[in-house]
């Protein structure tokens, strides 16, 4: 059956399109997400949901949606979205980081120069046949400092207009680089010299728990008298009552405002002041820009849903076409290794630690990661999936570290996964061969050269004669069908260890006849998907 997607918000058509074109069954609402109760009711029948900022997609929506796997953002902000419930139930989200943000910064530079000319009151005033032109005196912005707060994609932008309109530019981001800054062509501040300096305050910081507020009482105190404050980024990052009494005071001397702290916004301590310019929320509002995250949110998704390709997820590495081909049987040898080690491990796990060597050194360690942490978990939690399962191992505590190196003689590269837990440390390493198939490598430190089988039985004993024979006849008269098996023995310990290939679930008293006859100290069936 074809995916189902719903578009809750008013994507351009070619969203339609893209998702039809896909061959994916699209539900085009885009009134939908304004009614919660109505979203709730629905959520559960589709695979994917497309949205812009109206819909709020909370706990209790991602608690309802069972099916859903992708929430596509067709622009950048998500704090609309509860990332980490959506993470815990394995849900990918993404955006589109790029479709909108030149507009966006050419918003809040429009935003800059309505604000320093009162442009909307003078059109208003003209239009109602006033002609005040003494009325509205305006600033020059030449020479002017710009205060930039966060200096990303938008910020970066906002800069070098800023640059080329000869203000002179500062910005306060802690992720700035000295290199970037300088590529920008700006001064890397702290926030409060930006706020004692700028003579225009301009905001570019996503709303998160550190950035709200951060234009609070206090800090609009500290700004310079006469400073001109715009908003193009979130409601909640500037106290808006603050900022009110601050421009009633004169204190503060224009403020320009796309974003609103409740939205839409109908009442708000701005509304009716003088020089104070208003939008409903237009930064991303043009043609081009709802044309290209349209596009491009349709396009991720439908990878995503069609061929598992991740780009722009804000809770999954990304994993692009070209290495998905490269990479899919590794990331499959990574799960089938968690896989194993997860249904070896009958206590809590501690850590897990992952050596990559080799080729597999050089390939995307995030996804790798999440894919051994996913086949572990996967043990206990059926439901996991590579979204979910580091957000569940780091809540239970299990401690994740990554090792690369590149040593490897008889291997082109391969993975070896540790597992601690209270009582001891088991591990298995594999690779993929040219074959593209992922193979076990290496148990309990004893190599051999295993592919990976749907129904298994993994045995441990001394190394001594005989024990195919009994794992034969046991088996056999439990009408187990033993396909194949691989044996790996280390001469020194004097120990042998065997993986049976069989056709079927194992017969839990095969199991308990094994074990009675006192030969092996391991015996256990194993399920892998493959
Ligand atoms: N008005 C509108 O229609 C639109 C608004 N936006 C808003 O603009 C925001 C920024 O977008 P982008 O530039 O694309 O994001 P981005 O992620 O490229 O840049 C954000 C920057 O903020 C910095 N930052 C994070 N925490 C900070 C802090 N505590 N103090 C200072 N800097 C901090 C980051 O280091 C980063 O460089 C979005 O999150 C969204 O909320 C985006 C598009 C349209
Ligand atoms: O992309 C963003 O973050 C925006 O704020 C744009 O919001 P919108 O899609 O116009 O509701």
């Amino acid at each position: 059956m074809a995916p189902r997607v719903l578009i809750s918000d008013k994507l351009s058509d070619a969203a339609v399109q893209i998702f039809k074109d896909r061959g994916i069954d699209v539900d085009f609402q885009p009134d939908l997400g304004k009614d919660k109760d109505k979203l709730l009711e629905v959520i559960g029948q589709y695979d994917g949901l497309a949205i812009r900022s109206a819909t709020k997609v909370t706990e209790k929506i991602i608690a309802a949606a069972d099916n859903l796997k992708v929430i596509g953002r067709a622009g950048i902000g998500v704090d609309n979205v509860d990332i980490p419930e959506a993470s815990r139930k394995g849900i990918i989200v993404m955006n589109t980081p790029f479709g909108n943000m030149i507009t966006t910064a050419e918003h809040a530079i429009a935003m800059m120069f309505a604000v320093a000319r009162q442009i909307p009151e003078a059109s208003a005033s003209t239009h109602a046949g006033k002609w005040e032109k003494s009325k509205f005196m305006g600033v020059e912005l030449t020479g002017k400092t710009l205060g930039v707060i966060g200096a990303g994609n938008i910020g970066g932008i906002v800069c070098t207009r800023g640059v080329g309109l000869r203000m002179k530019v500062v910005a306060y981001d802690p992720f700035l680089s000295d290199d970037r800054a300088a590529e920008l062509g700006v001064e890397k501040v702290e926030l409060e010299d930006l706020l004692k300096r700028a003579d225009f305050i301009t905001l570019h910081v996503p709303l998160t728990d550190q950035t709200k507020n951060i234009l609070s009482k206090e800090n609009i105190a500290k700004t310079k008298k006469g400073v001109r404050i715009i908003n193009c980024a979130r409601g909640g990052l500037v106290d808006e009552a603050a900022l009110a009494e601050a421009l009633k005071d004169g204190h503060v001397a224009g403020a320009a405002f796309d974003v609103f702290a409740e939205e839409p916004a109908k009442e708000n301590p701005l509304f009716n002041l003088p020089n104070v310019v208003c939008t409903p929320h237009l930064g991303a509002a043009t043609s081009e820009a709802q044309e290209n995250v349209a596009l491009q949110v349709a396009e991720q998704m439908s990878d995503y849903l069609l061929t598992g390709a991740v780009q722009n997820a804000l809770n999954m590495p990304s994993v692009t076409a070209e290495e998905a081909k490269v990479m899919g049987p590794w990331i499959k040898l990574a799960g089938h290794l968690g896989n194993f080690i997860g249904q070896m491990t009958d206590e809590p796990i501690k850590a897990i630690n992952i050596l990559f060597d080799g080729q597999a050194s050089e390939m995307n360690l995030s996804a790798l990661t999440s894919s051994v942490v996913s086949g572990i978990m996967k043990v206990t939690n059926p439901d996991v999936n590579m979204v979910s399962a580091p957000v569940i191992a780091k809540e239970r505590g299990v401690r994740i570290s990554t090792t690369k190196q590149d040593q490897s003689g008889a291997f082109e590269g391969y993975i070896k996964v540790t597992v601690v837990t209270t009582q001891r440390e088991r591990s298995i390493g594999g690779t993929v061969f040219s074959d593209g198939k992922p193979r076990f490598i290496q148990i309990k430190g004893i190599n051999l050269d295993a592919e990976v089988g749907r129904h298994m039985i993994y045995t441990t004993n001394t190394d001594l004669p005989g024990i195919i024979g009994t794992l034969g006849t046991t088996l056999g008269s439990n009408g187990v069908n033993i396909a194949n098996f691989t044996l790996g023995r280390s001469a020194e310990k004097g120990e042998a260890i065997a993986l049976l290939y069989v056709d079927d679930v194992v017969p839990a008293k095969a199991v308990e006849e094994l074990k009675a006859t006192g030969k092996f100290q391991q015996v256990r069936p194993l399920v892998f998907d493959v």
